[in-house]
């Protein structure tokens, strides 16, 4: 042992009687314990010493004066000398010349009311009832012909209430007057209430008649695939109109999406090929530093969907790349904040519409964006368990779930959630499921082990990054038409994608923040139909969870029990499936290996 001891004063003969040592320091300590109570003492003389002066002082100051009360600037020499000894901040300390007034109580400040933009706190509120709809295509005085009969081609009898408040709002707003600028826009709405159409059709309405071709429309997606969703719903709306749509997300070469914007003409230089583009941010920016003659200065409407996540996303920075083009020209921008006449006329900036199911009602955020005269559209939900108030002036709106949404959850330990998940299945008799997992790896594993354990009897497949986007899409069009039972994906699929007629969501792992469990679940209950969301959870991930949905006034979740004996005689199932899936990770992995040294001898070679 002595070996491991190490000597430092080079005392090494010296040993120490432990017994002394120990009476040393409890010596010390008492000293310390004397020396701290005298002190003590001698501040609590000093404390009453300086508070008798003081009142000795103010009574003879109202004897000799007509009774008005005076604070001394400064002190006599015996209180100075007092205060001077005393190491604490009496109500007698004071600079010469200077009162400090208060006292060193430390009271529990009072919490500070939030007071939010009258256009904040004094929404327009949106109702979240899809089934009794009372708006009827047919009589939506705001809508042309061609478009109501588009409307009724596509299935649509009535506007949802999100359509019904935002479509004669928008079309009302460009009709007003030609020199004053409209309002912009924030719209929060719950999932799958249709928001999209909500401002595809005034888009539409306003732009048709113009027939000079510019880009007059942008609309900002965080991904590809969003992107390719708005831009069919676009497509259907422009048919037998002069309008054009294009998207660029990089899905396409580069030089053919300049292609698809403008081409060059002799006479006039760089012309425009489009009236809408639909983009994400990031190739936005390419474009507007690398695209000759491409020209986003007559913009009427910049359209940001899914607008909390594309603010978060840096994205090159996108929106000072946006200004700085749209502004070129404009030296008064920085005035147009203001609202008055000169302003109103003279502002260029295109109308911002900003749509999100979880829409960021934080001014800081929004401020960003430099919003002219915005107005908030919200929606609230009315039911037994779902309590949000709505307070005139104190209102800010919070995230919705659409009414025909049931959400549940089941609480298991993490090493029997396959086994629970595959139980919960097979007892529900669930078919066009989403099941969603925190990573690509987990949904790979995840995937194995529910194949294994149905052993066919469900269609069951992953889609995530690691398979190519035309493979991809595939899968999701197989399971909409409903020849793929289940898919299994990461976040990826969670926000805005618009699949028809799912039947339940699942968290299996569960979600880190409200949002994505609000895009999650957002997956079913779409457009009027019934949808159920379950969320998987560990008891330790169950407080956690809870409390998060109670932000949103969600206090109270039905809990699903699955039967622990159930479970039980599937163990020798659930071992096959582990085994199952403990060899394809092996093989893959090796696979893996010889594909990256195949490339590293390619890589050599060339
Ligand atoms: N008035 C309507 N009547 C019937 N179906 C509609 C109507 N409006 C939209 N839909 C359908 O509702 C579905 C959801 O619409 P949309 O994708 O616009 O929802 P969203 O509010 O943008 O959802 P998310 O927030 O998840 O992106 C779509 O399939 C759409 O075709």
């Amino acid at each position: 042992m002595e070996l491991f001891v190490v000597n430092r004063h080079g005392e090494e003969n010296k040993t120490v009687d432990e017994e002394t040592n120990i009476a040393r320091i409890l010596k010390r300590i008492e000293k310390r314990k004397r020396q701290r109570a005298k002190r003590k003492e001698k501040q609590s003389a000093i404390i009453n010493k300086t508070r008798e002066i003081r009142t000795e002082k103010r009574q003879s100051k109202l004897k000799e004066g007509n009774g008005i009360e005076f604070i001394s600037p400064a002190l006599d020499d015996t209180e100075q000398e007092l205060t001077n000894q005393s190491h604490f901040k009496t109500e007698a300390s004071t600079l010469k010349g200077f009162t400090i007034l208060g006292s060193d109580k430390y009271d529990k400040k009072p919490k500070i009311k939030r007071v939010l933009p009258r256009w904040l706190s004094n929404p327009t509120i949106i109702s979240v009832n899809l089934q009794n709809l009372e708006h009827k295509v047919s009589n939506t005085k705001c809508l042309d012909k061609d478009l109501k009969r588009k409307l009724k081609m596509n299935g649509i009898k009535y506007l949802f209430p999100v359509q019904a408040e935002i479509v004669p709002w928008l079309i009302q707003s460009h009709q007003q007057s030609d020199i004053i600028s409209p309002r912009d826009i924030c719209v929060s709405a719950p999932t799958g209430s249709g928001k999209t159409l909500a401002f595809v059709l005034p888009v539409v309405q306003a732009l048709k008649n113009h027939w000079t071709k510019k880009i007059r429309a942008l609309v900002i997606l965080p991904t590809q695939d969003l992107a390719f969703q708005v831009f069919k719903t676009f497509e259907k709306y422009v048919q037998g109109t002069s309008l054009s749509v294009s998207v660029i997300t990089g899905k396409c070469t580069f030089a053919a999406e300049q292609n698809e914007l403008i081409f060059e003409n002799k006479t006039f230089g760089y012309l425009s090929r489009t009236d809408i583009l639909i983009c994400t941010a990031g190739r936005l920016v390419d474009h507007l530093n690398e695209t000759k003659g491409f020209d986003l200065t007559h913009l009427k409407y910049l359209i940001i969907d899914e607008a909390d996540r594309v603010l978060d996303t840096v994205q090159n920075d996108w929106l000072y790349h946006l200004e700085k083009h749209i502004y070129q020209n404009d030296y008064h921008n920085q005035n147009f904040k203001v609202l008055n006449l000169f302003t109103l006329q003279r502002r260029r900036a295109p109308q911002k519409l900003l749509f999100s199911a979880t829409l960021s009602q934080d001014p800081e955020k929004i401020q960003k964006l430099s919003l002219f005269q915005p107005k908030l559209f919200t929606s609230v939900i009315h039911s037994d368990n779902i309590n949000v108030e709505v307070n005139v002036d104190s209102f800010i709106g919070k995230y919705t779930t659409p009414k025909e949404l049931t959400e549940k959850y089941i609480e298991c330990s993490v090493d029997l959630k396959p086994l629970v998940l595959y139980q919960f299945i097979k007892q529900e008799n669930l078919r066009k499921t989403i099941i969603f997992t925190h990573s690509v790896e987990s949904t790979h594993r995840l995937t194995i082990v529910l194949q294994s354990l149905f052993q066919g009897q469900l269609n069951i497949r992953e889609v995530s990054s690691r398979l190519e986007t035309k493979k991809r899409n595939k899968l999701i069009e197989d399971f909409t038409k409903g020849n793929i039972d289940m898919i299994i994906c990461t976040d990826k699929l969670a926000r805005g994608v618009d699949l028809i007629g799912v039947q339940c969501v699942i968290s299996y792992s569960v979600p880190k923040f409200l949002k994505t469990y609000i895009h999650r679940a957002g997956r079913t209950a779409r457009a009027g139909e019934l949808g159920l969301a379950v969320t998987l959870l560990s008891k330790t991930e169950l407080n956690n969870f809870m409390n998060l949905l109670k932000e949103v006034g969600k206090n109270h979740l039905e809990e699903i029990k699955i039967s622990n004996e159930g479970l039980e005689s599937l163990g020798e199932k659930y071992k096959q499936a582990l085994e199952n899936l403990k060899d394809t990770v092996s093989k893959e992995g090796g696979q893996t290996l010889r594909k990256i040294k195949l490339a590293k001898r390619q890589l050599k070679k060339s």
